[in-house]
C-alpha cells in the first residue's frame, strides 16, 4: 500500500506571516504520521515560505526567471521549511528524509513535468519516508518556474502507482456555496462555480487547480483538514473524495 500525502502550506505555516512555521499544526500532523500507513511519501506546500519569494521575483507556474538569485531565494526558503518539516517528523519517530525537487525535476517547453521517481521508490523500499516540497524547477525556454506541491502529488501518485492520495489543507474539504463539504467530486463542472483561488499569497492557484489536477489521477484522492488526517491514514473516506 503506497500513500502520497500533501501537507498544505496553509497547514504547516502561518500563511499571513512571512517564513513562519505553524509549530502546533506541524506537531499534530507529525504525531498522526507516526502511526501512519506502510509506504508513505509526504509532500508539503509553500505557505508563507515559497509564495512570498515567488511573487517578489514575479515567478509563477508559467512566468519564469533566468535570475539565479531568484531561483536560490525561492528554493532556499523552501529548503528551510523542508528542514523544519523533516525535523518535526523525525522528532515524532517518522523516518523522514528530504528530497529537493529542483535537483531532480524539469519542465519541457510544453510545460510538462518530468520527475524521475526511482530514487523516491528506493527510499520507500529502504523504509524511509521521503519528504518533497513545492519548489522552483528549470523550465525549457523560460528559465525556472514554480512547481506546486499539488503537481508533485499528481506526478508521484502516477509514477509510484499510489493506492491512496490525500491533501491536508486548511479547509475540511471542497466547500459548496453554503460552506458545506462536498462529499464526492467526479466532474470539474459539478463544482466549478464554487471553486476559487487561495485567500493568501499563493502563486499556484488554490482549490480550483487542486481539483482539476486530482480528477486526472487514477487513484481516488481526498481533501481534508488536520482533523481528518488520522482518519485518512486509518483508511477512512474523509472530507471530499475526488475520483
Ligand atoms: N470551494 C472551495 N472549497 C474549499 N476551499 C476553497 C474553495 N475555493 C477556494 N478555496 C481556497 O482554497 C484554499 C486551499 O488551497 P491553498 O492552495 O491555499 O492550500 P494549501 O495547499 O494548503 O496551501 P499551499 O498552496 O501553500 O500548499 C482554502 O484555504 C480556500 O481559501
Ligand atoms: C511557491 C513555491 C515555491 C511552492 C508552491 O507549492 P504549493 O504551495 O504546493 O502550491
Amino acid at each position: 500500500m503506497t500513500t502520497v500525502l500533501k501537507l498544505g502550506g496553509s497547514v504547516v505555516t502561518r500563511k499571513d506571516e512571512p517564513e513562519t512555521v505553524d509549530e502546533t499544526n506541524l506537531e499534530r500532523a507529525a504525531a498522526a504520521l507516526a502511526d501512519g500507513p506502510g509506504d508513505l511519501v509526504v509532500v508539503h506546500g509553500g505557505g508563507s515560505f515559497g509564495h512570498h519569494h515567488a511573487s517578489e521575483h514575479g515567478v509563477s507556474t508559467t512566468e519564469g526567471t533566468h535570475e539565479a538569485v531568484g531561483v536560490t531565494d525561492i528554493h532556499g526558503a523552501m529548503k528551510r521549511l523542508n528542514d523544519a518539516v523533516v525535523a518535526a517528523l523525525q522528532r515524532a519517530g517518522v523516518p523522514a528524509v528530504p528530497v529537493h525537487p529542483f535537483s531532480l525535476a524539469w519542465r519541457d517547453a510544453d510545460g510538462t513535468l518530468h520527475l524521475p521517481a526511482d530514487s523516491v521508490r528506493a527510499m520507500l523500499d529502504e523504509g524511509f519516508v521521503p519528504v518533497l516540497h513545492g519548489d522552483v524547477v528549470v523550465h525549457a525556454g523560460r528559465g525556472a518556474t514554480i512547481l506546486s506541491g499539488d503537481e508533485l502529488v499528481v506526478s508521484l501518485a502516477g509514477s509510484l502507482d499510489a493506492d491512496r492520495v490525500g491533501l491536508c489543507s486548511d479547509v475540511p474539504g471542497v466547500l459548496d456555496d453554503e460552506g458545506t463539504v462536498v462529499p464526492r467530486i467526479e466532474r470539474f463542472e459539478d463544482v466549478a462555480d464554487y471553486l476559487g483561488g487561495s485567500e493568501a499569497t499563493d502563486v499556484t492557484g488554490g482549490m480550483a487547480a487542486k481539483v482539476r489536477e486530482l480528477l486526472a489521477l487514477d487513484a481516488p484522492a481526498q481533501v481534508f483538514d488536520l482533523d481528518g488526517l488520522a482518519g485518512f491514514l486509518d483508511g477512512a473516506d474523509t472530507g471530499t473524495v475526488i475520483d
